[in-house]
């Protein structure tokens, strides 16, 4: 579990996280989204001991990190692929970081086979693509078989097969019950990959949601077509929808869902050609959300 409680981190005046609030369940892939210095590295980096807090608090299985009696046995984080040392081995590096946290050796062979780097596992780091450091910090990640776990941007960089091998990753490691937080500026990717989303920006939380409520929070109507269109829409707009008729015959109802508009229809005998619930795409949905709050737009204007 991981809780984030009323989370400030301020550098000099401003303010990087304000007043954050959310959790991240076990069992869950929790989507941490926001536009680009929203916030979501920082508060990252505070729940892993690496920042302190201004004030509130940000716990790791009721805890701060610095109070977890073996961090790496209860958290693990992908932060930044290149963290490990050029001239290395995939091999050695894991090594090295599982003898500083007494992690028996097995593991290592384990997690470079769960991330299938076992192959080049003797091969130095400094030639390792990005998509293999990502799936080296991933092994590091993993290497204290954590319950909770910390995934900062994963995808980015990674071909279309990694990024699904990395979603994948992501839903077994929660079906497994445990907690992942995955951070990314992409609704795209994060609506396939996570159960709730974390929206936020400028370091405060914009929306605590799961997919299918966010869907349905930016519903746009339902699209109707019939052949009997102005009749139809007399009839939905006496039963109290309110009907918009577009250029090409087609009703844009509000106020009514599906069910009722083919009810209605039905009890007056008029076809239907098409019924179909529109909501915003989630992408547009995010950007409708985080639209305040971006920081930099291209041209360099500050919001
Ligand atoms: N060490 C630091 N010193 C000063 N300002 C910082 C520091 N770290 C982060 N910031 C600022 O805090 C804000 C939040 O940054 P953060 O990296 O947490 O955002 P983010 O959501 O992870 O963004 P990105 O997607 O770009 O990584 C930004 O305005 C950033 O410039």
């Amino acid at each position: 579990m991981i809780e984030v409680s009323e989370l400030t981190k301020r550098y000099g005046r401003s303010a990087a996280v304000d007043g954050l609030s959310f959790r991240a369940r076990p069992g869950t892939v929790t989507g941490f989204l926001g536009p680009n210095g929203a916030g979501k590295s920082t508060t990252m980096r505070v729940l892993l001991g690496l920042d302190a807090p201004t004030s509130g608090r940000a716990l790791v299985n009721g805890r701060r990190y610095r109070e977890l009696r073996r961090p790496m046995r209860e958290v693990g984080a992908l932060l930044d692929a290149n963290a490990a040392h050029g001239g290395r081995s995939a091999l050695d590096h894991l090594r090295w970081m599982a003898r500083g946290n007494r992690i028996p050796g097995t593991r290592v062979t384990e997690v470079l086979e769960q991330v299938g780097l076992a192959g080049v596992a003797r091969k130095r780091v400094g030639g390792f693509s990005l998509g293999m450091r990502q799936r080296l910090g991933i092994a590091g990640a993993l290497l204290g078989d954590p319950g909770v776990l910390l995934f900062d941007e994963p995808v980015n960089g990674l071909d279309p097969d990694g990024v699904r091998w990395i979603r994948e990753l992501m839903r077994s490691l929660a079906a497994e019950g445990r907690t992942v937080l995955i951070s990314s500026h992409l609704m795209s990717e994060m609506a396939l990959t996570a159960d709730r989303l974390v929206i936020i920006g400028r370091g405060r939380l914009i929306a605590d949601t799961s997919v299918s409520e966010l869907a349905e929070r930016f519903r746009r109507g339902v699209l109707v077509r019939s052949p009997r269109a102005p009749e139809l829409a007399a009839a939905l707009a006496a039963a109290g929808a309110e009907v918009d008729a577009g250029p090409g015959g087609e009703l844009s109802v509000h106020g009514l869902e599906v069910a009722g508009i083919g009810d209605l229809a039905a009890a007056r005998g008029i076809p239907l050609h098409e019924v179909t619930p529109r909501s915003a795409s989630l992408e547009e949905a995010y950007m409708e959300l985080t639209a305040g709050s971006v920081q930099y737009r291209a041209g360099g204007d500050a919001a």
